[in-house]
């Protein structure tokens, strides 16, 4: 057979592409390339334009790039029968227990590689993991699975003699769900008849085909195969020999500098509302010892990598050069890194390694009410429909935290908190966004319970929750998508609400509504060169004190001051935030986490590193995927920039998609480079389109769809209207309509809040 290579298809298409004059007027149905990968190789004259006369395709959107059926004009797949399935299957397990028994003796050795709290990158690890012993057994049945899979994967490609392409194009066929190495695949839920009216906790039987799709630790869907070295798990190396690729820290080092460009229209609401929605959808972990405890891949002193006897397989420690500008002085030559945790395909079969989703991956405010029903309990009051809170002297704040490790401190006076998403503390202001939509949900089951007394717990809950998931699509919709994508993107993506009151029939059951990698691992990290590196605060005539933000990771301790949680607001809706470009605050890319130490992780490099992690193609083959050139030459970037990159990679093939995609130049007026804002759009459509309980949509597809009334009511729904509601109104009685844009900037005016200018909700829509 013919290995045909993605990257030709692609190339293709390009061809293609200059040949399109006459291509018929199909703007509704052409889909930006992005979305689309799996058709844009099957035909050869569906080429069209898009909505915004960019270059499109013809084909239902969503369609996954990796999906088994599409086997890329291949000739034949690989079938594996019983005798070469059962000696696979002995032959990993075999190697699972090797590696059992490796773990179990570097924890008795006599100096475990283990992590315990104290340094930076213990924060690293709180970050990524999940403190529920619960969430924890669940998710390692289903990791460790995946592993074996993994390595029966690398078993039979060997034997075989499959290339790396062969595995790209998903060649290998059979569902292992009956086998023992199938057992943690997603099993197919049992989805009732008569579907439920309210969206299940755990996302699942969201799709009536496909109903665990979108469901809590199931993998990531990919707009384009994974590179791996070894086709399986191994990191890319350089398309240059193969050698590896630059230390990750060496490219933030050389190439991202922290200099301060204040956004001219844009608050750092942009940012912290962004974190915190991505907080809602995706979450990796961190590999870990069986028992829990966090791997170490670096001496304790962090002078250099352990050696090889005393390495976890799941180590992938970044390397920091001896002359490192800022690590060098306290002889830091290792960063601590350890890989994410795999997830089994979505079809259970053997192939390159997936990465796991801990989340729900729609928008559903699982960041409020967890991703699981056991979360979900512990969430709840279960007294008239409200979630738990902790009464700090008459005000509400997120309960409080029991795991000792969930913060810096638990000294008394100390505060540390819990919500639906385990890093509520990383950051403070990320903890105000928690507050905020924890006591929404409380004012709505509240107003709800006003007017409808003979409602039960349940029915408040259920129905105050439904209420605050719109709100959130709303405000990611209407408000935060026109600001970060722009309206052309919105357009020709086709993520536009429609006319208030009016029903949508935009769901389409063929779109994976999954989280992809390429939006996970590196296009929605734009936001870190967005954060601003220091929080100031207020006062009601001057500024009174301005934080370094790592004084503020994993410490919320000033949650508790009663004027704090306005502070921030303000903040958050006036200051600015820093322009998305190659530039990053050096409190992230030096001191993330730092605690009391002198030094931090550097954020960046973490990004670069996990990038390569979770299999990510180069930044070109993205460029490729939405339509532009490839880059050449490094000069392409710009002079100043292109002679940073080529000193540190060794080709323009091997720049890491995060890097490229920060560093590509922005079309005028656009927040995102042409690559991000791509990835992002395509994502949030699939957000949109694959989700059948998306509050617009008509009858005859949501069970729990709104009435037209209802629905325009919702579209009053606004940040600022959050704000309003929830603030503690100390210091906060008024808000600019839209808290993503500066006020005073094209008509965004402030206004007070109990006037009309904000619009409210009137919930009497609701009363039955
Ligand atoms: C002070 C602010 C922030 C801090 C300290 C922070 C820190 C982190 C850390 C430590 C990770 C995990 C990195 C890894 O191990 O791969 C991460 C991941 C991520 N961050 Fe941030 N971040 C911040 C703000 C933001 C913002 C503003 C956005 C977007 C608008 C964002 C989007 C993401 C995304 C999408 C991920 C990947 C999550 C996952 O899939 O696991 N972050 N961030
Ligand atoms: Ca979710």
């Amino acid at each position: 057979h013919v290995a045909i290579r993605p990257r030709e298809f692609l190339v293709d298409a390009k061809k293609q592409s200059k040949t399109d004059e006459n291509a018929p007027n199909e703007e509704d149905r052409c889909t930006p390339l992005v979305s689309c990968p799996a058709h844009l190789r099957k035909t050869s004259n569906s080429y069209c334009r898009t909505r915004t006369q960019r270059q499109g395709v013809l084909c239902t959107t969503g369609q996954n790039h990796t999906d088994q059926q599409d086997l890329r004009g291949r000739q034949h797949t690989f079938h594996m029968d019983s005798s070469v399935l059962s000696q696979l299957q002995m032959k990993s397990r075999s190697e699972m227990t090797r590696l059992r028994t490796r773990e179990a003796a570097l924890l008795a050795s006599k100096e475990p590689p283990v992590l315990l709290p104290g340094p930076a990158t213990y924060g690293h690890f709180r970050n990524s993991r999940s403190f529920d012993m619960h969430d924890l057994s669940e998710m390692m049945h289903v990791a460790n699975s995946a592993l074996q899979l993994a390595i029966a994967t690398r078993a039979f490609k060997d034997r075989h003699g499959l290339s790396n392409e062969d595995l790209e194009l998903g060649m290998i066929d059979g569902d292992l769900r009956p086998t023992q190495m199938g057992q943690a695949c997603a099993p197919v839920p049992f989805c009732p008849l008569i579907p439920d009216k309210y969206r299940r906790i755990d996302g699942v039987c969201n799709n009536i085909l496909q109903p665990s799709w979108g469901g809590p630790f199931t993998a990531y869907s990919r707009l384009l195969p994974a590179s791996y070295q070894d086709g399986v798990w191994a990191p890319r190396t350089s398309v240059v020999g193969e050698e590896p690729l630059p230390s990750p820290r060496l490219i933030s080092a050389s190439v991202i500098s922290d200099l301060s460009s204040p956004s001219p229209d844009y608050t750092l609401a942009v940012m912290q509302f962004g974190q915190f929605i991505s907080h809602d959808f995706t979450q990796s972990m961190d590999m870990s010892f069986t028992n829990g405890s966090a791997i170490s891949c670096c001496a304790a002193d962090g002078a250099s990598t352990l050696p090889p006897q005393s390495t976890h397989y799941a180590c992938l420690p970044i390397d920091i050069p001896a002359d490192d500008p800022f690590f060098g002085k306290f002889r830091q030559r290792c960063m601590n890194f350890v890989r994410s945790i795999l997830a089994p395909n979505n079809d259970c079969s053997l192939g390159y390694s997936q990465q796991m989703n801990k989340l729900t991956h729609f928008i559903d405010a699982s960041s409020v009410y967890g991703s699981t029903p056991e979360q979900t309990s512990q969430l709840r009051s279960f007294r008239d429909g409200k979630l738990k809170v902790f009464d700090d002297f008459g005000r509400d704040l997120l309960p409080m935290s029991k795991d000792p490790n969930a913060c810096l401190t638990m000294e008394q006076g100390s505060a540390c908190f819990e919500s639906g998403d385990t890093r509520t503390n990383q950051m403070i202001t990320l903890t105000v966004m928690h507050t905020l939509f924890l006591r929404e949900h409380n004012r709505l089951a509240r107003e709800l319970g006003q007017l409808n007394p003979h409602w039960d717990d349940e029915k408040l809950f259920l129905e105050a929750r439904q209420i605050l998931m719109a709100e959130m699509q709303v405000i990611i919709y209407q408000e935060f998508l026109p600001t970060v994508l722009g309206r052309e993107a919105m357009e020709e993506f086709g993520v536009e609400l429609e006319p208030e009151g009016k029903y949508s029939l935009d769901y389409n059951p063929m779109v994976d509504p999954s989280i992809t990698n390429e939006f996970a691992a590196a296009a929605f990290r734009f936001g870190h060169s967005a954060v601003e590196g220091q929080l100031k605060i207020f006062g009601p005539s001057k500024m009174e004190e301005v934080i370094a933000i790592p004084e503020l990771m994993f410490y919320p301790s000033r949650m508790r001051h009663q004027e704090f949680l306005d502070e921030v607001l303000s903040t958050l809706t006036t200051e600015p935030m820093q322009d998305v470009d190659g530039h990053i605050s050096e409190m992230l890319t030096k001191y993330t986490f730092r605690g009391g130490n002198p030094f931090g992780v550097d954020l960046a490099a973490i990004n670069i590193q996990r990038g390569r992690d979770h299999g990510l193609r180069p930044y070109n083959d993205y460029r490729q995927l939405i339509g532009l050139p490839r880059i050449n030459d490094f000069d392409e970037f710009g002079p100043e920039i292109g002679s940073k990159l080529r000193a540190v990679y060794q080709s323009v093939d091997d720049v890491d998609l995060w890097v490229g995609g920060l560093l590509e130049d922005k079309p005028a007026g656009s927040m995102l480079s042409l690559t991000f804002r791509d990835i992002i759009a395509d994502q949030f459509a699939r957000l949109k389109k694959g989700d059948r309980y998306f509050f617009q949509n008509d009858p005859s597809i949501n069970p729990g769809h709104f009435t037209p009334e209802q629905l325009a009511e919702l579209r009053k729904a606004s940040l600022s209207r959050i704000i309003c509601d929830n603030s503690d109104k100390m210091l906060l009685s008024r808000q600019a309509r839209n808290a993503f844009r500066k006020p005073g900037v094209s008509g965004n005016e402030f206004f007070d809040c109990r006037g009309p200018e904000i619009p409210r909700l009137d919930l009497t829509l609701w009363h039955s």
